[in-house]
């Protein structure tokens, strides 16, 4: 079992002599870290957060009586008992902290890949975990689908877990024997800090377009929270002589806005002719996607399955950081080319009936765009889109997704995401709210929805069934209920025949 002596804490919590000669005289151990009143064991130490809807300052009496040894708050509190109460400004910062130490800083043991960006954050994870673990670096993930230690899939609760449990999960990578690691680090995660005390080799900028402006309330602010990546960037106190490197999408303006962010060595990427590595003379068909890969003054014939011009960008992004740990273009190039694609991620299902089913995680305005252009790219027949939006999340994208439905496809069939706690039928009419009647079809079921658009369809047509990708259930108030799009087209099929 972990243990950490109670004097060690003494060196990183930012806190009053008082509190701080009181560390220091204490010989024994913490046997456990916790954030959570549910979770906190004989011995341990609980950090006291004010969230949303819990305040942990309000339940240190409970977590006195359960035990606890340690108590971190930030303001004083009043309790019964033997606990030694420490005082901190920012309790999230200190978990961190207490969190990096707990589990021996296991990101100075792996080579660490931090990916953010609107999209893409799944997708070039992926790749760059292909292409490391091709060239003998075994490399973890974790991001939105799971995450990966040695060869183990663990479930993830969001894309960027809490200090804890995002130690945690690299300590494990570690004792598994891997290398590497590719994260998925989101806006939110950056906002609230659950990546502090993870030491970032490499940040990759993927883009930035509108999502979760329900959360960070202006776009500007949503880009201060992607910046922070890239300027904590080799900013760590326990940063090395280790090489930092951004690598970052010139095409995008908050890319080129990110470069002065950053005091790490840059790697640009783009296709429209600027960028340290470009894609030039991009063709793309309903097999895959070819181009010419230019780095620096060499250029490289790139032929991948992934489809869509989104996915060359991913692409170049994977390329970007693992070229700059010293991988060769041909090398890495030979494993992007053998990459089939990521599930939910333009998963084509296959069919007896020659409609091309793809379901897709497209879940914001920028990401809907782009695969239905994708689509039109090399649909000879009708394109048929099946999306919504999810409930407890932005609403000003709903009627923006809603338009854009209408607008690049042939047949709109408008239904549920995950709802949540919110009516499905007022998602719906905010989504519908732009739109001319009789222009789309309206099934609030998602079920339903997809069945409908299936039954419509013919031979040649393509359904794209948008929005929640490779997610194995919805969210209905607070129930979670199985569902997953590409069985229910399965399911569809196998009634047909
Ligand atoms: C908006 C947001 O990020 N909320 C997160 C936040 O919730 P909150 O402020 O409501 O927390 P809270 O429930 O009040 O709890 C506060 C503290 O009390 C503790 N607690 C709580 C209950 C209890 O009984 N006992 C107890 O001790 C909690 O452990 C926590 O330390 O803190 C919680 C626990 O620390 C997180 O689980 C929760 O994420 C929720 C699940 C969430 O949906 N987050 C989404 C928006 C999110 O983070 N998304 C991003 C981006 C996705 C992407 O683009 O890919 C992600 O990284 O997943
Ligand atoms: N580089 C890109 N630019 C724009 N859209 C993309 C890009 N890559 C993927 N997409 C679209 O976005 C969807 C989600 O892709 P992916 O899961 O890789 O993104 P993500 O950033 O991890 O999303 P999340 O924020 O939910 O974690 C894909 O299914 C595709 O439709
Ligand atoms: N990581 C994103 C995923 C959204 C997926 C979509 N299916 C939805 O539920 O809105 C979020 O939690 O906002
Ligand atoms: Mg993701």
């Amino acid at each position: 079992m972990k243990v950490m002596k109670i004097s060690d804490c003494a060196a990183f919590l930012q806190t009053s002599h008082h509190d701080h000669q009181a560390l220091l005289a204490r010989n024994d151990e913490l046997t456990d870290l916790t954030q959570n009143t549910k979770t906190v064991k004989p011995g341990c130490c609980f950090v006291a957060i004010k969230g949303q809807r819990f305040d942990g300052h309000e339940h240190v009496q409970e977590v006195a009586d359960a035990g606890a040894k340690m108590i971190i708050v930030e303001h004083p509190v009043e309790i019964q008992g033997d606990v030694l109460i420490i005082t901190v400004p920012n309790s999230y910062k200190a978990l961190a902290q207490l969190s990096t130490c707990f589990f021996n800083d296991p990101s100075q043991h792996l080579l660490m890949f931090g990916v953010t960006g609107t999209n893409g954050k799944t997708t070039t994870t992926h790749l760059i975990e292909k292409i490391m673990a091709d060239h003998n670096v075994q490399t973890g993930i974790i991001g939105t689908m799971y995450s990966k230690v040695g060869t183990k899939k663990l479930p993830a609760v969001n894309t960027t877990p809490e200090p804890y449990a995002a130690q945690k999960t690299l300590s494990e990578m570690v004792a598994a024997h891997d290398q590497a690691c590719a994260m998925e680090v989101s806006s939110i995660a950056l906002v609230q800090g659950r990546t502090w005390g993870i030491d970032f080799d490499t940040a990759v900028f993927t883009n930035l377009t509108e999502d979760h402006l329900d959360y960070h309330k202006t776009f500007e602010n949503y880009f201060d929270a992607k910046a922070l990546l890239f300027s904590q960037l080799g900013n760590s106190y326990h940063s090395d002589a280790k090489k930092k490197t951004a690598v970052i999408n010139i095409d995008d303006p908050d890319g080129r806005r990110l470069i002065e962010k950053t005091a790490a060595n840059v790697l640009t990427y783009g296709t429209k002719g600027e960028g340290i590595l470009q894609a030039k003379s991009i063709e793309i068909t309903n097999k895959g996607t070819h181009f010419d890969l230019q780095v620096y003054d060499e250029s490289y014939p790139v032929t991948l399955k992934l489809m869509g011009n989104f996915n060359v960008y991913n692409a170049l992004a994977a390329f970007g950081a693992c070229y700059e740990h010293g991988l060769q273009p041909e090398e890495i190039i030979t494993s992007l080319e053998e990459v089939q694609g990521v599930r939910g991620r333009f998963q084509v299902v296959p069919n007896d009936q020659d409609i091309t089913v793809i379901v897709d995680y497209a879940h914001t305005p920028d990401g809907l765009e782009n695969v239905l252009s994708t689509i039109n790219s090399f649909a000879k027949q009708r394109v048929f889109c099946v999306v919504g939006c999810g409930g407890d999340r932005e609403t000003t994208k709903r009627p923006i997704m809603g338009n854009i439905a209408v607008q690049h496809s042939t047949d709109a069939v408008l239904t549920s995401d995950n709802p949540r706690t919110e009516d499905p039928e007022k998602i719906l009419d905010q989504v519908v709210a732009e739109l001319a009647p009789h222009t789309f079809t309206r099934i609030t079921d998602r079920r339903e929805a997809i069945h409908y658009a299936l039954s419509q369809a013919q031979a040649g047509d393509v359904v794209l069934i948008a929005g929640k990708g490779h997610e194995d259930y919805q969210i209905i108030g607070t129930m979670k209920h199985h569902f997953d799009d590409v069985e229910v087209v399965n399911d569809y099929f196998n009634h047909q025949s």
